[in-house]
């Protein structure tokens, strides 16, 4: 087993860095079945250049390296305290070399502990089979997607779609709602696994377990087959689209998984995974620890070269070009739906740096500035200077509380994140004259090389490496107006259009 640590090293840098071919090939599809020239084909366009950028750079696909998940077959007999001690040294390898973030956060004082070790972090779950050899699957699921997984207790009633029983049909009303509630917030377009029965721990576990399914494989019990091309079918008819900008792909995968339950307890359990479907598998040799083949990798990956040709093909042409920092007058001369490429300055900030900033004064002028939710993937170089490794955008819903009196405080102009924000941010973008700028979520690859410099970083050590206050200089970052400075939200009017949507699936369908 010497080759064992090395074997799983490998593992988490595949599954960090290179999407499986099911997956490309869903999302291959959607740029087909997206009309071109929408704000979610551009998007699609970024997600296939950025998942060519971490292929063939080998960096992580997205800076939200997720919490590493292992499901082991093992030999009977074989050593689960040597493997799992093994795993621990391979993750914090990999978190060394940049291939993970430092994921792994103290849920009292707020510390990371900086190798992505901790407890309850990995989760490992091991099984013994009758096999001679080592399987490990290993899914890499972000925190954004995992924030909309969502467990539904039949019989409820639901608005627009009306009573869900304890039937297949109820569980159909659950399912469309999951996609419904997630709007672009996991980084749409997603794939879910669905776990029905069971209790609220296991449920979700089984809701889990699709996820290791193929993409395109055909469900065995033919009434979940039935019920899955439904959901395909259907749930891309909400209109939610690419990073919930509206459109045809809502959906890319949909995975149903039974077991009994309790007589009293009905439950629905959705796991909601981004686009960015990281999830991979070896088998692993039990005497030497050497891979012997991967899993899923069966049939050739789908080329992604056509989406860098078509994104250099895209013109600056109607994009508005904005240097940081910006004037009133730059922003309220914009409106939704407006592309814009960012340059200069852009400060990071989430969750630890909000709540903070609240009752304290910021590090730097913040006047005319740039907030960019975003907890990037930085590495030390040997010169002392910082270099980023991966630099998405985080879901901004959950700087709502803060925001507006943030922007209001400081003078900010631009606030740039993912998935929306809520009616208090709208209030305040017209009061204090800004905007929230949408950019790609999950495309880390393809912001980070927008980064030319680091300049300097604040609260590196008491909020760590994602909630540190990272000071960047930025060129051509490109980003979408997604909330103005005159009352009007993308996000507002997509949640509002599915909604109705929603009501059409209020019929009984199956009986
Ligand atoms: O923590 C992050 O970087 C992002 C998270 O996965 C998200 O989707 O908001
Ligand atoms: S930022 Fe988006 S793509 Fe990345 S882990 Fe979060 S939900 Fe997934």
């Amino acid at each position: 087993m010497k080759a064992f640590k090395e074997s799983i090293l490998k593992l988490i840098i595949e599954t960090s860095t290179n999407l499986p071919p099911d997956v490309r090939r869903a999302i291959a599809k959607a740029r087909v079945d997206e009309e071109v020239g929408t704000r979610s084909s551009l998007a699609l366009s970024t997600i296939a250049e950025n998942i060519y950028m971490a292929e063939t750079e080998q960096q992580p696909i997205c800076q939200d390296t997720g919490m590493p998940t292992f499901e082991i077959h093992t030999p009977v007999g074989a050593n689960q305290i040597v493997m799992k001690q093994a795993i621990h040294e391979a993750i914090a390898e990999a978190t060394k070399l940049g291939k993970l973030r430092p994921n792994s956060v103290d849920s009292l004082n707020g510390k990371n502990s900086g190798n992505n070790l901790g407890p309850g972090t990995p989760v490992i779950h091991f099984e013994q089979w009758e096999k001679d050899e080592i399987e490990v699957k290993l899914i890499l699921k972000g925190g954004g997607c995992e924030n909309k997984n969502i467990q539904y207790s039949l019989p409820t009633e639901f608005e627009g779609l009306g009573k869900a029983g304890r039937d297949l049909d109820g569980i159909r009303k659950c399912i469309l709602h999951a996609v419904f509630q997630a709007q672009g917030q996991g980084c749409s377009a997603g794939f879910i696994g669905v776990g029905i029965g069971g209790d609220r721990t296991t449920g979700y576990q089984l809701a889990k377990e699709q996820l290791f399914r193929k993409a395109d494989d055909v469900n065995p019990i033919p009434e979940l087959a039935d019920l899955e091309a439904y959901i395909m079918e259907h749930a891309n008819e909400l209109g939610i689209g690419t990073m919930g900008f509206g459109g045809k792909v809502s959906l890319l995968g949909c995975k149903i998984g039974v077991m009994n339950r309790l007589p009293a307890s009905f439950f629905v359990s959705v796991a909601y995974n981004c686009w960015a479907f990281r999830r991979l598998g070896a088998i692993i040799d039990a005497d030497t620890g050497e891979i012997k083949n991967w899993l899923y990798k069966e049939d050739a990956a789908v080329e992604q070269q056509s989406a860098i040709e078509e994104a250099v093909k895209q013109s600056d042409e109607g994009r508005v070009v904005l240097q940081a920092p910006i004037t009133e007058e730059q922003i309220r001369s914009l409106r939704v739906g407006d592309v814009v490429v960012i340059n200069g300055t852009m400060h990071t900030g989430r969750d630890a740096l909000h709540k903070y900033l609240m009752d304290h004064d910021a590090p730097v002028d913040l006047q005319g500035g740039v907030i960019y939710h975003c907890g990037p993937v930085m590495l030390k170089k040997e010169d002392g200077n910082w270099e980023v490794k991966a630099a998405g955008p985080t879901t901004s819903s959950r700087e709502e509380p803060y925001q507006a009196d943030i922007i209001k405080k400081f003078g900010i102009r631009a606030v740039i994140g993912k998935g929306g924000m809520g009616p208090k941010t709208l209030k305040g973008l017209a009061e204090s004259g800004a905007v929230y700028l949408n950019a790609i979520g999950g495309a880390a690859q393809y912001y980070a090389k927008c980064v030319k410099n680091v300049d300097d970083v604040d609260f590196l050590e008491e909020f760590g490496v994602p909630e540190a206050m990272w000071h960047l200089q930025v060129e051509g970052f490109v980003a979408i107006v997604t909330m103005d400075s005159h009352g009007n939200s993308l996000h507002a009017d997509v949640l509002d259009d599915s909604g109705k949507k929603l009501s059409d699936f209020a019929g009984t369908v199956f009986k």
